[in-house]
């Protein structure tokens, strides 16, 4: 790992429980207008999840403490009752066709996200996914909290433990099986800076609307990893931090919808790759080491471990000399003069 990403990794990693909600309110009294938030789930198709989420979301941070200042749902075209669902449960429900009429919508998340940003008001935006399960309000109030109480942070993601669940059972550790396979690997090699973070694709972040309504915002999946380098290039690294919520229940989607999934964010990498011409050689181009993050034991919390990443290639054989020198004998048709 880069030594800047190591040492963002030290300072810039929190756990949730550092931002009781005591400190969250005396904070969002002294910050005023700079302290006002928005909670946004973007929902397809999620009425079996969504309303417990905005349950939990009202009751404990809007009525019991009054962090946040409103809830929205914005629907993405559900044909279930996403809406009916969010509304009982006390979210305002926004359907994306009705926000920005004129441009016609797209399906994806990163759709419907950019046009959460014309429905809503708080200076502090926090993105929740509206498929999660168990969900604890220390998704909201860690990834807050940090941009609360520094001003000199823009965007702070949630990080947390993933394992893959099939009707609420483990079967396997594995979550994030596109992190684990594309988006960290891109990360690592082409944006080494941010080899730091533990859930790069995380659906659960918070970010000052200042920021969010300076970046491109890819509409379909590419969202996360697209918004993460284009802040690390507008902000810096320093801006942007990551905290330790614990773990995340939610759908988990087939291998091949991951597929596609992969692929658009693998597109909206490239995008990025061409538009800051990081295609061309470069020192840090390709950087061969691959940092992963697993649970320690004795700890609690992530240790990064890095490994490797094979870089070496070799050139035709036909430029091997000795290869040509070996064709000789071949070429005269005797199989023994190998
Ligand atoms: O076109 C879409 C796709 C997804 N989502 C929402 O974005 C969040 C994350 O999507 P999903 O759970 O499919 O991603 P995963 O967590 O499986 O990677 C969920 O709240 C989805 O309902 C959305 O609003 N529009
Ligand atoms: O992290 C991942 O690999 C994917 C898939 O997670 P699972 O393998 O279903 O646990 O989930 C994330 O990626 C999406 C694209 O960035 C985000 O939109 C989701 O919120 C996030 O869960």
């Amino acid at each position: 790992m880069l030594p800047e990403a190591a040492d963002w990794l030290r300072r810039r990693s929190w756990t949730a429980d550092r931002w009781p909600v005591e400190r969250l309110l005396a904070a969002k009294r002294a910050a005023g207008a700079a302290g006002t938030v928005s909670v946004v789930l973007p929902a397809l198709d999620e009425e079996t999840t969504v309303g417990a989420i905005v349950e939990v979301v009202r009751r404990e941070l809007m009525e019991k403490v009054p962090l946040v200042d409103e809830l929205v749902v914005v629907d993405s075209g559900s044909a279930d009752g996403t809406a009916a669902a969010a509304a009982a449960a006390g979210a305002a429900v926004v359907h994306r066709d009705a926000v920005l009429p004129r441009l016609a919508p797209v399906p994806g998340k990163g759709e419907v996200l950019w046009r959460s940003l014309l429905v809503t008001r708080g200076s502090i935006v926090c993105f929740i996914d509206a498929d999660l399960r168990e969900f604890d309000p220390a998704f909201v109030t860690g990834i807050v909290g940090p941009l609360l109480t520094d001003p000199g942070l823009q965007l702070v993601k949630a990080m947390y433990d993933r394992p893959l669940e099939a009707d609420g059972a483990v079967v396997a550790a594995g979550g994030g099986r596109v992190t684990e396979l594309v988006a960290r690997p891109l990360l690592n090699l082409h944006w080494p800076r941010l080899a730091g973070f533990v859930q790069p694709l995380g659906g659960e972040y918070a970010a000052r609307r200042s920021l969010l309504e300076r970046l491109h915002f890819p509409t379909g999946y590419g969202v996360e990893l697209g918004l993460l380098v284009d802040a690390l290039e507008l902000v810096g690294l320093d801006a942007l931090a990551q905290v330790d919520v614990g773990v995340r229940h939610h759908r988990h989607q087939d291998s091949q919808a991951l597929g596609r999934m992969a692929a658009t964010i693998y597109r909206t990498a490239l995008e990025r790759l061409d538009r800051t011409h990081r295609l061309k050689a470069a020192e840090d181009l390709a950087r061969p080491v691959l940092t992963q993050f697993s649970r320690d034991p004795d700890s609690g919390g992530f240790r990064a471990h890095s490994h490797a990443v094979s870089a070496t290639e070799r050139p035709p054989m036909i430029e091997v000399p000795e290869y040509s020198a070996s064709r000789t004998g071949f070429a005269t048709g005797d199989p023994r003069q190998g």
